[in-house]
């Protein structure tokens, strides 16, 4: 069976959008994720307080987690502050966050485009001296938020200058969920001209309900690598009216359906989605998982 892997944002991209968490759910759900066999989650994001309060306890949620050693522990660091904490707080990865979108890039770091990969240098080189393997995100690569149409020329231009830059991989973000599948395999073969798509993610939002879609339209090329949030939390602060990330057991289902391997437990993550969403007063995000539960 052909191996895929889930790199699962539902503790970080899910969570930081959500009015109030409280830590000992951020560390049961990452637990619970880490249980059901998922071995890639992004626990954490060292940025300001200010900008996004709720991910304020990133520190404390990473020094009570159980660390389990077939998982990699993942952090979001802006710039050489937010790696700092996230060195001290001993993650095993972490992701620098950049944007195709001139707009988007102000909104969410308070700089420019150019402006932010200066900023990620230093970042890069503290990340090497600590062997940290670093991440990279690109927002915005099937519309923004405040500009509209993205060129795809500007999606591989930010994607080959993170991948200049040393990340071991650049995850590819529609942001707002307004992609298709035709132009979501059109940016992915663009961006596949100059990265290789082993280094390639998907992160695709669920907002118009086109993720699922996107990405199998999107298998074809190779692309083994797929951002994903149980239940499908989240939203992003600075994209109003973005809805959360595809739900990681709806795409399980798809891709355990075509044959893929993804190494989790469908079931065991379903129960620890709902778990949170509980706690959150939420709905559930993932059909599949309310699909399930009822049985
Ligand atoms: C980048 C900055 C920090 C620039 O923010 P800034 O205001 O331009 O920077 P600053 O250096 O002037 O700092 C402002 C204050 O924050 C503090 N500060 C500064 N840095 C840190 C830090 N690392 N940790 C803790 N505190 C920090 C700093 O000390 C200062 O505090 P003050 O002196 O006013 O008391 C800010 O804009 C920021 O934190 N932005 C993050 C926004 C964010 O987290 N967005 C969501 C994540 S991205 C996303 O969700 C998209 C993605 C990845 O999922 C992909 C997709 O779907 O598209």
């Amino acid at each position: 069976m052909s191996k895929v892997s889930i790199f699962e944002v539902g503790a970080r991209d899910g969570l930081q959008n959500e009015k109030a968490v409280n830590t000992q759910d951020k560390v049961t759900l990452i637990n619970e994720l880490a249980s059901s066999g998922v071995r890639r989650i992004e626990a954490a994001s060292f940025v300001s307080p200010k900008w996004v309060p709720q991910m304020a306890d990133s520190s404390t949620v990473m020094d009570q987690i159980e660390r389990n050693p077939s998982v990699k522990y993942s952090g979001l660091t802006p710039n050489l502050r937010g790696l700092e904490a996230a060195i001290a707080a001993n993650v095993d990865e972490v992701a620098i966050f950049g944007s195709a979108s001139e707009a988007f890039s102000q909104k969410n770091i308070n700089c420019s485009i150019e402006e932010s990969i200066s900023r990620f240098k230093p970042v890069m080189e503290l990340a090497k001296e600590h062997n940290l393997p670093v991440r990279g995100y690109v927002s915005c690569v099937l519309g923004c938020p405040y500009e509209g149409e993205i060129a795809v020329s500007e999606v591989v231009r930010v994607t080959e200058l993170l991948n200049d830059l040393g990340c071991y991989e650049v995850s590819l973000g529609d942001t707002i969920g307004v992609g298709t599948p035709a132009k979501a395999k059109a940016m992915l073969e663009a961006v596949m001209q100059s990265v290789p798509v082993e280094k390639l993610a998907l992160h695709f939002h669920d907002t118009y309900g086109q993720a699922l879609a996107n990405i199998a339209t999107c298998l074809d090329t190779g692309i083994k690598t797929f951002d994903s949030s149980v239940a499908g939390l989240g939203g992003c602060p600075y994209a109003k009216g973005a809805s959360g990330n595809l739900a990681t057991e709806d795409l399980i289902y798809m891709l355990h359906g075509l044959g893929l391997d993804t190494g989790i437990n469908l079931e065991k993550l379903a129960h620890s989605g709902d778990k949170i969403c509980k706690a959150l007063g939420r709905n559930n995000g993932s059909k599949v998982a309310l699909t399930l539960l009822k049985q």
